[in-house]
């Protein structure tokens, strides 16, 4: 593997976040093959750079990286580790705003989404480096006089994550710094269409002191993606997987981890239900409703799929979402001032929501707004009305800029009805009903319940889903948990 020099560190252009090699042992490194994929601007098809096509043998090399590292770094304390996440996350917001450039350019989001992501993926660390040092355990009230019950909670091991192109810095920071806080090292793959924010991160690791070999991140591209995925699920090195994407996909890994009987973590997809009841402020719900919908212009896990509204305000809602539509979104560029939707992740994601809007208008479905592309990866901003509960865009996770709206006319059907996949990710329901919030939020069957709130999630809460939505929760405290093994230990022979 040959090694390069990175740039200086401190303060730089985005252009100098740009790096071009995968980073192993704290190294920069291409892969064994000498092969490379090229990553494009989704907005409007350049090249950004080509960046190592590792395959199976760099991440089993990655892998005994991470296990030789994880025996000193777990002898580390908790304050050691917290002084460094903390001062990683530091680098993060120092870094903000070229950081969100580079971001933009290789996933698409507006800018001032990506600060926002680029603030969010900080707060993990932030929130990590206090949590590294709440990891505690416990003394047992003994039943048996001559000994002491103690339990530790210690690392696992070497953990390996698989992480999206939706959120590329925040989803490695919730991972990452939950596991290096808890004393784990890190194999970790990020997606085709955005290796360079996971890079990037990787400087910045590198800057705050974190050693080598506890962040290690190997790239790969689409066809290379099964057999890094397939090393690090079966490797006996690796004692913990945590992937976010797709159901498909995670149903796969889960599979493969079944062989090595592997802790796992899954963040997969979901199919929201958006609920307005009749007492709900509408004004209030539409407003919820454009954050829950048109957030990363509808591709993230936790969008709102299905908006369910009472027969009694569907009219004036579907009317008032579509303006605030018309009015406020602003297809383009994420780099450009005043953009809020930017590209679609790539041509097959535009396709699929292609599919679903035609799909929609064929079993009845009216579009009150948008509808089309715009060419190149952009698509309008869509609402539709007359949506019903055969239609693929409520059957699937759309992940794409279509607010469907469906009529309902009591609690009772619609809660029925938000439950009715096997998704159980994110719920959401507009109500001023003070009995109707209680039930309503017990009865969802979801990990996650915005009541009269459209966007959600901070570092501070758990996150993950029901069903075939996931498996574990990360961020807040509970997500340090994953990455950490429970031990009973019995002192015996005491007088
Ligand atoms: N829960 C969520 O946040 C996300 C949900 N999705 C859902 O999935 C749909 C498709 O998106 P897509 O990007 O294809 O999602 P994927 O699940 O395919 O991709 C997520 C990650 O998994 C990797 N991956 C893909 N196939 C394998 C494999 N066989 N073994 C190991 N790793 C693999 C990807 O690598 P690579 O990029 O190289 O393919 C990427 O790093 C979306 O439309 C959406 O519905 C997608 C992304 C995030
Ligand atoms: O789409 C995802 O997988 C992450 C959603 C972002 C968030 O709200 O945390």
């Amino acid at each position: 593997m040959d090694n390069v020099t990175p740039p200086k560190p401190g303060f730089r252009a985005a252009s100098s976040f740009v790096y071009d090699k995968a980073f192993v042992n704290g190294e920069w490194v291409a892969a064994s093959s000498g092969k490379t994929f090229e990553v494009l601007n989704p907005a409007n098809g350049k090249l950004i750079g080509s960046v190592p096509d590792m395959d199976a043998t760099d991440t089993e090399n990655a892998i005994k990286v991470a296990y030789k590292a994880f025996q000193s770094w777990k002898e580390t304390t908790a304050k050691e580790r917290s002084a460094l996440l903390r001062r990683w996350g530091e680098l993060m917001v120092e870094n903000k705003e070229e950081l969100s450039k580079l971001l933009t350019t290789e996933m698409g989001k507006p800018l001032a989404e990506s600060a926002g992501e680029l603030g969010y993926g900080a707060g993990f660390l932030e929130l990590f480096a206090e949590e590294a040092k709440r990891v505690e355990g416990d003394i047992i009230q003994t039943p048996i006089k001559t000994r002491r019950l103690l339990v530790l909670k210690q690392p696992i091991g070497v953990s390996g994550m698989i992480t999206p192109w939706n959120f590329p810095s925040a989803m490695i920071t919730r991972k990452a710094g939950a596991a290096i806080a808890a004393g784990c090292t890190v194999v970790l793959k990020p997606a085709e269409d955005t290796p360079y924010s996971a890079l990037a991160l990787c400087e910045l690791a590198k800057e705050a002191g974190i050693p080598p070999g506890v962040l290690n991140v190997v790239t790969c591209s689409r066809d290379n993606a099964s057999q890094v995925g397939r090393a690090l699920c079966e490797s006996p090195l690796v004692t913990k997987m945590s992937f976010t994407g797709s159901t498909v996909v995670g149903k796969l890994l889960l599979q493969q981890c079944a062989s090595t009987v592997k802790k796992v973590s899954l963040e997969l997809g979901g199919n929201a239900p958006f609920i307005v009841f009749q007492s709900a402020d509408v004004d209030a719900a539409v407003q919820g409703a454009m954050g829950a919908k048109f957030r990363c212009s509808g591709q993230t896990c936790v969008c709102a799929n299905r908006i369910y509204v009472h027969e009694s305000i569907y009219d004036e809602f579907v009317q008032k979402l579509a303006a605030t539509v018309e009015k406020d979104l602003k297809v383009g560029d994420g780099i450009a001032p005043g953009t809020t939707q930017g590209p679609l992740i790539n041509k097959k994601a535009v396709e699929k929501i292609e599919a679903h809007v035609q799909d929609a208008v064929t079993k009845g479905a009216k579009v009150v707004c948008g509808g089309k592309s715009k060419g190149g990866n952009f698509f309008e901003p869509t609402v539709l009305s007359e949506v019903t509960g055969d239609m693929r865009c409520s059957k699937e996770e759309i992940f794409g800029p279509i607010a469907g709206i469906l009529r309902f006319k009591t609690e009772e059907e619609v809660v029925a009805l938000a439950n009715t996949t096997s998704s159980g990710l994110a719920g959401y329901f507009y109500s001023r009903d003070l009995g109707q919030i209680w039930r309503v939020a017990e009865r969802l069957e979801s990990g996650l319940v915005g009541v009269n709130e459209g966007v959600i999630s901070v570092p501070d809460a758990p996150f993950g889903g029901w069903k075939e939505s996931g498996l574990g929760r990360e961020g807040g405290r509970y997500g340090i948990d994953e990455y950490l093994e429970i031990k009973y230990v019995c002192m015996g022979g005491l007088n």
